[in-house]
């Protein structure tokens, strides 16, 4: 079975691939001090408490956070006597082309987005996924990732508002039902709220104009369904795209 592992800034998820569906989803917070045997016990234990057996013999990883992968890959190697695919790393075959200027280094979880959505829905897309940093990744007819836009995450925005001014709580984003807020807290709210659907609304139009040509948004990320209610620019909502792109990476470079 496969253990494929999305590291993001803020959280890390482990999903079992049996070949046909995800046998489970664990989540942990990203912390690069989490050795292997931390990693083990914490993996261990919630399998057992899922009533999960499973027997790894392959781990793919994606991580926005380059020092956690060091930990991983002596996880993969002591506990699943295994070496694991890194995507982003020389060894990792991707399934499409990378167009972006030269030197720069994409995050993982871009270039896993875009093969799972070139996967499931063709080229000709825009990719939001709603993590510590909001991104757009572009993807062209064939597949190639050529690039996006990255914004500062909604929770990293109310974060840098609350922590920039004295009077500003720290709050939760939730849909207010309208934009004038008559306390602090709506229009908090309002402003993160409406303020990120016409970040949405007009990303995703300039990028529709700059291209010329009509694409499919897909949305993915905790947050998504949230954003879902306040804007119809998305087309589709993928709850498990990383984990489906992570998957999709690891048969690829299977096939030798
Ligand atoms: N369903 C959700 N509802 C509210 N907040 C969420 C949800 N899912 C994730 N978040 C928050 O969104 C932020 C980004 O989380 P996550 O998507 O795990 O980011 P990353 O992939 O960058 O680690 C975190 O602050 C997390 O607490
Ligand atoms: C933009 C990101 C920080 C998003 O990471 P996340 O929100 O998933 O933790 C990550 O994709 C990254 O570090 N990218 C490197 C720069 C780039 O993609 O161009
Ligand atoms: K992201």
């Amino acid at each position: 079975m496969l253990l494929a592992i999305d590291c993001g800034n803020t959280n890390t998820v482990f999903s079992i691939w049996d070949g046909t569906r995800f046998l489970c989803t664990l989540r942990t917070s990203t912390e690069h001090q989490r050795t292997a045997d931390q990693y083990f016990v914490w993996f261990k234990t919630l399998l057992a408490h899922h009533g999960i057996d499973a027997k790894i013999n392959a781990v793919v990883i994606s991580s926005t956070v380059p020092r956690v992968v060091f930990n991983l890959r002596v996880l993969s190697d002591r506990y699943f006597n295994c070496r694991p695919l890194v995507v982003g790393k020389p060894d990792c075959r991707l399934p499409v082309d990378v167009r972006v200027d030269a030197g720069t280094q994409v995050g993982p979880d871009r270039l896993v987005n875009t093969v799972a959505g070139y996967d499931l829905y063709g080229g000709d897309l825009i990719i939001v996924d709603f993590g510590t940093a909001t991104t757009f990744d572009v993807v062209d007819h064939d597949g190639a990732y050529i690039g996006g836009v990255i914004a500062p995450g909604v929770n990293l925005s109310l974060q840098a508002l609350h922590e920039a001014a004295a009077a500003l709580p720290h709050i939760d984003v939730t849909k207010p039902d309208r934009v004038i807020g008559t306390n602090t807290v709506d229009c908090m709210q309002s402003g993160v709220f409406w303020g990120y659907v016409g970040l949405i609304d007009g990303i995703c139009e300039r990028i529709k104009a700059e291209r010329g040509r009509a694409m499919k948004v897909i949305a993915t990320g905790g947050l998504a369904p949230l954003f879902q209610q306040g804007t119809d620019m998305f087309d589709m909502f993928e709850d498990d795209l990383t984990m489906h792109g992570l998957t999709v990476i690891h048969e690829h470079n299977k096939e030798g």
